[in-house]
């Protein structure tokens, strides 16, 4: 990959202490097509993880509500996910205190030029680039062998450990969500479970946005749908800022406190044959208040090929996605130049 035009040392949180006129650089949108950071809010279904995993018709009445809402939003909210309020606040607060750091400190963690992981902004690819109004920790937590722990924060000193135990977590969940979506399409419970293997990566993503002088010109994070076969989102606790596309539209994601917002991939998607669908989100900035969300993405192992489920293919409904080995691969590759894979991955 080829990187980068510009200092991984130049943080949108530096730029954010003392700039009126926002850089070129970072102008997503003439004046003429304005950002709307106020768009109409969007009813996300709230899930209630436990009931799911019962066998009684409150499950059955839940995972109707789970394929209803991931076949027309790709998305909903988890409650009684087995995560505490407090124990989410610490997530939260890892990814605050770090960015607190001086700057000194947060460069122990710094990017690679070549590297995704570690402590950066947005990486720049090319010299045309528009970057996103966003900084960022991006750490490889599963498989536990893989991770590169010099690039975990020292300090604070219990990053480690919140983030090790958020990952064993959403280890749970993730499976007990993959099961319920492969059940709320009449499938063998493992369907989906199976196709994504023993060795399942997990990559924790803390996206940190800074006030911004001009949030109708700029935006967090462009537009895009997730690579993952899962996202869970942590929101920020206070702060509004993610946007997602329906019918052509953009709408506000409401924060339901303590709850996680649980993102169909495409990875999904094709595994689904677009029954679920895999939403294009983006995050918009405000001019007041710091923004932190914590995004984790759940994906196969890259070595593994994913496919539309046999049991889903029917005369009425062909096969709608290629197989596909190392989506992320593509994924990134294609996301540098603009390239949509779900798209490529479609027959
Ligand atoms: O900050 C947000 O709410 C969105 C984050 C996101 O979409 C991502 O990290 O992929
Ligand atoms: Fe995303």
């Amino acid at each position: 990959m080829a990187e980068t035009l510009q200092s991984v040392s130049n943080p949108v949180q530096e730029l954010a202490l003392d700039c009126e006129t926002l850089p070129e650089r970072y102008i997503y949108k003439r004046s003429d097509e304005a950002i709307d950071v106020d768009y109409p809010t969007i009813d996300i279904p709230v899930i209630d993880i436990n009931s799911l995993k019962s066998s009684s018709l409150s499950a059955e009445k839940e995972l109707e509500k789970l394929r209803a809402s991931l076949s027309s939003c790709g998305c909903f909210q988890a409650i009684n996910h087995g995560m505490t309020s407090s124990f989410l606040d610490q997530v939260r607060s890892i990814g605050r205190d770090f960015f607190q750091l001086p700057m000194k400190e947060k460069l122990n963690c710094v990017r690679a030029a070549e590297d995704m992981e570690g402590y950066g902004n947005d990486p720049v690819f090319s010299e045309h680039q528009v970057l996103d109004w966003t900084d960022r920790v991006y750490l490889l937590t599963s498989p536990a062998d893989q991770r590169k722990l010099h690039l975990w924060p020292q300090n604070p000193e219990n990053f480690r450990e919140i983030l090790e135990e958020y990952t064993e977590r959403l280890k749970f969940l993730n499976e007990a969500v993959l099961k319920a979506l492969s059940s709320s399409l009449n499938l063998k419970e493992s369907c989906f479970l199976d196709q994504y293997g023993e060795n399942a990566n997990m990559v924790a993503r803390f996206n940190y946005y800074p006030p911004c002088p001009r949030p109708d010109l700029t935006l967090g994070l462009k537009p895009h749908a997730d690579g993952s076969a899962i996202t869970y989102l942590l929101q920020d606790k206070e702060v509004e800022g993610l946007q997602i596309l329906k019918n052509d539209q953009w709408f506000t994601v409401p924060i339901v406190p303590d709850a996680l917002l649980v993102n169909v991939g495409d990875q999904v998607e094709i595994m689904s044959n677009g029954i679920f669908k895999s939403p294009v989100h983006r995050a918009v900035t405000n001019a007041e208040r710091v923004r932190l969300s914590v995004a984790v993405f759940c994906f196969p192992d890259s070595g593994r090929e994913i496919e539309p489920a046999a049991e889903l293919i029917t005369e009425t409904r062909p096969v709608l996605y290629k197989k596909m080995k190392d989506y992320l691969g593509a994924y990134f590759e294609n996301y540098h130049h603009g390239k949509s894979t779900i798209e490529a991955a479609k027959i």
